[in-house]
């Protein structure tokens, strides 16, 4: 994927914060997060694994952008990584702030209905596609997204 690859859609949304706001003093950590979308608006979901803060909550897949890395980088070698997909397009969705007790975190949401290849659990995560998400518990700082994106399934689903 390459930066032209990523174009903005019109579901994106002006920067939200979500839940305590951010300490101006805590860096906010970039995160990638990918959304992968079916053609029938289901997406896939993963949980986090043992050993990481908040294990067992579902999340979309992704992860922490590297130093000297650019986030669309960073989307492809966490999908690559995680699941062994490729994803060949995907377009900035929304970008929310979250204070954890852990972090602060900067998701930088994508939505991608062309990839290559079938997703594995390469960590060991259990992960499930989903219509209506219902895995629970979801983390906090993504709850919030879940109506929204049900617009955009509904809309790929019309
Ligand atoms: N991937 C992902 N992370 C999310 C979501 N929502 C959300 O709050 N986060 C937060 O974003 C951060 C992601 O960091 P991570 O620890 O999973 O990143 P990583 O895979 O690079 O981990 P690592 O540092 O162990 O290599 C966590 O603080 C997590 O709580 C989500 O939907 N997907």
């Amino acid at each position: 994927m390459t930066q032209s690859e990523i174009r903005q859609s019109n579901a994106t949304q002006p920067e939200a914060k979500l839940g305590q706001e951010p300490n101006a003093s805590a860096k906010a950590i970039d995160v990638a997060v990918g959304i992968l979308m079916r053609p029938n608006g289901d997406v896939l979901l993963g949980q986090r694994p043992q050993g990481k803060p908040y294990a067992g909550y579902w999340e979309f897949p992704g992860g922490k952008v590297e130093a000297n890395e650019d986030v669309a980088s960073a989307l492809r070698r966490e999908f690559m990584e995680e699941l062994g997909v490729s994803i060949v397009c995907a377009e900035a969705w929304c970008c929310v702030e979250h204070v954890y007790p852990h972090a602060h975190v900067r998701l930088h949401f994508y939505i991608s209905r062309h990839w290559e290849g079938e997703p594995q659990s390469l960590e060991g995560q259990a992960f499930a596609w989903q219509g209506a998400v219902d895995v629970q518990p979801l983390l906090p700082a993504t709850i919030p997204l879940l109506q929204d994106l049900d617009e955009v399934r509904r809309a790929v689903q019309s």
